[in-house]
């Protein structure tokens, strides 16, 4: 393998309580919030097609316009603990909250930067009171940062020329500076989602970034960081030039869901998802597909059933309202989450063989297994197919005590159960519990941390 002197500085996961606590929480909420909510994805009558936080890149949004929209930013409806609260009742155990995405508008008063809250009719800190207010709900804060800002003059996606190169300087020390400043003034921060990293620029700056996590881990020990952050020596992301994860986490998985356990290479993982098909920041004119809470459920537990986190999105308005679609699946999914969190909580993967009636996840407290069925086979029966010996003690739906179901074994390590006639509602959580002692169960030996 390459000697890199700024790949990856850790084979396999972090095994440290921090982490232990980010690998089971299983659901968390993303927040999209800034001046983009403004025009919402709308200008001068027309509708932008693409997401509504990349309106200021829109060719119908004069950059200009764009750039002054500030001067309106005004959340009179900002409520902090009323999204803590909603956060709360749909079950996310973390959140994440953009501090300042690729336009550069800075929702917490930075010193290096007047392109902040401070400079708005609103004039006060968006982020302090939302982590005081997740934190009072027990919901662990992280925060978002884009290092692509539009809005800095040393910005630049290219280092062509030798300017380029001192603006560049410039560039870093600003992005340096303010990331040691949120992490001064927000030291309850547990991690930070890195946004922005793909420009040929940054892939350059293998040891800047490098020595920036360093820093930033002094300031917070044990501080959580993706792998979306740093380029390695030769410029690659994610994955070092010998294959291996920098940063803590997988942050591969935008919009979109590894299908199987190979595809996560065992890392840890989070996938962050929208609620229509591609939008984060507020959209007036949502188009296409928004998914039910069925869909978003779905998500999670194939998340959680593949070792990853499901951080769904939110997008405050210009007043910092909630859409009323959002509000909606909020409570769905916390319905949800309130009869079945036992199968989301301290879950992962366990290498059963995937059935067609939906996905298993392994209780790494209690060693077990829970079935989370979404579809009923036509004749009622699910199958489950274990890894190896083991010895079965009960099987319960999780949801109604009297309901046991009978395993018969119609094979070596194969069983079937059957479900009654009633069709199901919603997704059923059915849990399995068995002897670790007797047979050798790998998953088990996980559930030993
Ligand atoms: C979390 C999302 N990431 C931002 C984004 O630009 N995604 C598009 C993208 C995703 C992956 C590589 C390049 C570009 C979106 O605006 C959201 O902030």
């Amino acid at each position: 393998s390459l000697a890199l002197a700024h790949g990856a500085h850790r084979l396999g996961k972090r095994t440290d309580p921090m982490m232990e606590r980010w690998r089971n929480y299983g659901l968390g909420q993303f927040i999209h919030w800034g001046v983009y909510a403004i025009p919402g994805g709308q200008w001068n009558g027309a509708s932008y097609g693409g997401a509504a936080e990349w309106i200021r890149s829109w060719k119908g949004m004069p950059k200009e316009a764009y750039d002054n929209l500030y001067k309106e930013f005004d959340p009179e409806n900002y409520d902090p603990s009323a999204l803590a609260k909603q956060a709360k009742e749909m079950g996310a155990k973390y959140m994440i909250i953009t501090t300042k995405h690729h336009d550069g508008f800075c929702l917490w008063p930075s010193e290096y930067t007047d392109y902040d809250v401070t400079n708005t009719p609103y004039g006060k800190d968006i982020i302090g009171p939302l982590v005081e207010a997740y934190d009072a709900e027990g919901i662990d804060v992280y925060l978002y940062f884009s290092v692509m800002d539009w809005n800095h003059p040393g910005y630049r996606s290219v280092l062509a020329t030798e300017e380029d190169r001192s603006a560049y300087e410039s560039f870093k020390e600003f992005t340096r500076n303010q990331l040691l400043e949120l992490l001064e003034r927000y030291p309850t921060t547990k991690g930070l989602w890195f946004d922005g990293t793909w420009d040929e620029a940054w892939k350059e700056q293998a040891e800047f970034a490098d020595n920036l996590a360093t820093e930033m881990r002094k300031k917070i020990p044990g501080l959580i960081i993706g792998s979306r952050f740093r380029p390695d020596d030769y410029g690659n992301r994610h994955f070092d030039s010998n294959g291996d994860l920098m940063g803590d986490y997988e942050q591969g998985w935008e919009r979109k869901l590894p299908e199987t356990y190979e595809d996560t290479n065992g890392n840890d993982w989070d996938c962050v998802m929208t609620i229509p098909e591609n939008q984060w920041g507020y959209h007036s004119d949502w188009r296409g597909h928004v998914k039910t809470s069925y869909e978003l459920i779905e998500m999670l537990v194939k998340s959680v059933s593949l070792d990853g986190n499901f951080v769904l999105n939110f997008g405050p308005d210009a007043k910092g309202d909630i859409r009323m679609e959002e509000k909606k699946l909020a409570t769905e999914i916390g319905q949800w989450m309130s009869k079945n969190k036992s199968a989301i909580y301290n879950c992962g993967h366990i290498d059963w063989e995937k059935q067609d009636w939906g996905y298993y996840t392994q209780n790494r407290v209690t060693g077990e297994v829970n079935m989370v069925v979404f579809n009923k086979p036509i004749n009622s029966v699910l199958r489950i197919k274990t890894s190896s010996k083991i010895s079965l003690q009960k099987i319960y739906d999780l949801n109604d005590a009297t309901k046991i179901y009978d395993p018969e074994e119609i094979s070596q390590d194969e069983y079937i159960i059957q479900l009654g006639d009633e069709e199901l509602a919603e997704p059923k959580v059915i849990v399995i519990k068995y002897d670790h002692s007797k047979g050798e169960t790998k998953g088990y030996e996980k559930a030993k941390t």
